[in-house]
């Protein structure tokens, strides 16, 4: 597979690191599986004319070419109809993992795809390509899926490497496979998602050698442009320096602003499944933005941001929590919780159904506790964006952070030094930032306003959003209560809504209106019950599909330490 060898001295070398002997077990393991899918598997030359069409037509990938896909090793594994990547590495440059992609065509006429790895992702890392990448090359173009590859290197003959998890990110034991190049072209794909990430991956490559691909109406992802008959020299050509100028003029800034004016939807954020009251308000979460949360004490604030933040994190918003008062294990132990929607205390049985599942989301926490210097807090901060792209980090909260009992009567300015260095550091490094403060104390029976938060004004003026959970004790409904949202930089829609609160799940929702208790609606409830059941069901279909690595106890703690 490789073209004209790697030196010994290869990344692989110089970042190895000692294993013990529980990783070495596991590795070795998922070695034999990847041995075994890829034995299995067959090249796409080796399948019937007929068999390799029918592939390609559900991989909408018929442009590609049988030569392409043996370049790159690509072969079919025939029980899941999916096609198998392989990661080479090490200095022999041998089969280290592999990815199985499989396809269906929605009702549009769209194609979804389906990804899984052997080792599984969040244990490992390659980029897809690399052994064909020879060491005196010095461009390289960057994308963000195995398909997207194989069209730019068919259509440009450039050497051409895909990350590993798309544009969620490039971690930095990467890096060093990168280093040889003097030129990175990112096209990641062709929304606005894309669009960021490529922006902050390029300040870990240094900004001067890399150039992205703006999306754009003529800049659909590579798959799609080759399929499109576009030239996809020509769209890599006209790619756009990272390093900006200190001054522009709006000729720069046109397409960026038509960019924003057409994608509207992706420009307002990430949506939530669960609060969909909060997304006619607010219409979304946005990178570089500061969220002001407060509510009375006990009222909830820890159990909803931690819903909140699941929510997010669940759709591929890398997030980092800094728990301050409460401990990292009750926290998780919450937030596994509202995972599972149930109470895991009575059905010990799932929780390694439930953990392996909430182990792959990429959630991290500070382990600090207690007060904390700002500085230490900040450089924890910028070292988790840089190591996981990390996109959202939750303080909880700012006054246990600053410690109480230390508090001199400067106390405000304090405070307002810790918020404005909080939003510096959420434009600076695109990462959405969630501050819960206390608020001051009032009078009980008065709902809190803006200026109820604990401090001067400066945290509501600092703020992109402010959001208060009220609490009105109703004794109908206890544990009721409203999220008010006062400010809203984005759009100025302002608002406020109820929540009840399910205390098996730990989870709020809307109440219905009538008498009937309320269910929380689950994607899975027109399926199969979520559970060990079911999760035996899928097992059995996965074993046909493709026999998975077993996770050994010993695996997640050392993933667990390694986060
Ligand atoms: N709406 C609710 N109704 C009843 N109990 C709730 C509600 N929300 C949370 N709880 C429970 O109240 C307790 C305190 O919740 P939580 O720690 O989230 O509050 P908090 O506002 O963050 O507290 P603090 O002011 O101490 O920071 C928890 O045991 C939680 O399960």
């Amino acid at each position: 597979m490789q073209k004209d060898g790697q030196d010994a001295l290869s990344p692989s070398v110089l970042l190895g690191y000692p294993e013990s002997e529980e990783e070495q077990e596991e590795r070795d393991r998922e070695l034999q599986e990847v041995q075994r899918i890829w034995s299995s598997s067959v090249p796409l030359t080796d399948v019937t004319d007929e068999e390799a069409l029918l592939i390609k037509t559900m991989f909408q990938i018929s442009k590609i070419s049988n030569a392409t896909l043996k370049k790159f090793g690509v072969r079919i594994f025939k029980p899941t109809k999916s096609l198998v990547f392989p990661w080479f590495g090490g200095p022999d440059c041998s089969l280290k993992g592999v990815k199985l992609i499989s396809a269906q065509i929605a009702d549009n006429d769209k194609v979804s795809y389906n990804e899984a790895t052997v080792p599984r992702i969040s244990a490992y890392y390659n980029l897809f390509g690399l052994s064909l990448v020879g060491r005196m090359d010095t461009e390289v173009v960057l994308t963000g899926s195995e398909l997207d590859t194989l069209a730019v290197s068919q259509a440009t003959g450039l050497p051409c490497v895909s990350l590993p998890r798309g544009v969620s990110c490039l971690p930095p034991i990467l890096l060093p496979y990168l280093e040889q190049f003097k030129k990175v072209t990112f096209w990641l794909g062709a929304d606005i998602r894309s669009w960021e990430s490529s922006k902050i991956f390029s300040r870990k490559l240094g900004l001067k050698r890399c150039s992205l691909v703006r999306p754009g109406e003529f800049r659909p992802c590579p798959v799609e442009a080759l399929a499109e008959g576009k030239n996809l020299s020509r769209i890599i050509n006209t790619s756009i320096p990272a390093a900006h100028k200190s001054i522009v003029s709006f000729k720069q800034l046109r397409e960026d602003v038509y960019g924003e004016l057409l994608n509207k939807e992706q420009v307002a954020g990430v949506k939530w499944t669960r609060f969909l009251e909060l997304n006619r308000i607010l219409k979304g979460h946005r990178k570089g933005e500061l969220t002001v949360f407060t509510g009375p004490t006990g009222s909830g604030k820890t159990t909803f941001i931690s819903e909140l933040a699941l929510d997010l994190c669940m759709q591929g918003v890398n997030t980092l929590w800094g728990s301050f008062e409460i401990n990292n294990v009750r926290l998780a132990k919450i937030m596994l919780t509202q995972f599972a929607m149930q109470r895991l205390e009575d059905n010990l049985e799932q929780y390694d159904y439930w953990a392996d599942k909430f182990e792959e989301l990429a959630l991290y926490f500070m382990t600090f506790h207690g007060q904390q210097n700002i500085k230490t807090v900040l450089d924890t901060m910028q070292h988790a964006v840089y190591l996981y792209d990390i996109n959202h980090v939750i303080i909880d909260n700012l006054q246990f952070m600053m410690g109480q009992e230390n508090l001199t009567v400067d106390k405000f300015a304090v405070q307002d030094h810790i918020i404005a260095a909080f939003r510096k550091f959420a434009t600076n490094s695109s990462c959405h930032v969630t501050l819960i403060i206390h608020p001051r104390k009032e009078e009980d029976d008065r709902e809190l306003q803006t200026a109820s938060i604990f401090g001067s004004a400066k945290a509501s003026q600092e703020a992109d959003n402010v959001l208060i959970l009220q609490e009105k004790k109703l004794v109908t409904c206890p544990g009721r209560r409203s999220l008010q949202v006062t400010k809203n930089r984005f759009d100025g829609d302002v608002g406020i809504f109820p929540l009840d609160f399910i205390k098996s799940s730990l989870t709020f929702t809307a109440p219905v209106k009538g008498k009937h208790k309320f269910k929380k609606p689950t994607k899975t409830e027109s399926e199969d019950p979520p559970g060990p059941d079911a999760a035996a069901k899928k097992d059995e279909v996965k074993k046909e599909k493709v026999s998975k690595t077993t996770k050994t106890k010993a695996a997640s703690a050392s993933d667990t330490n390694q986060k």
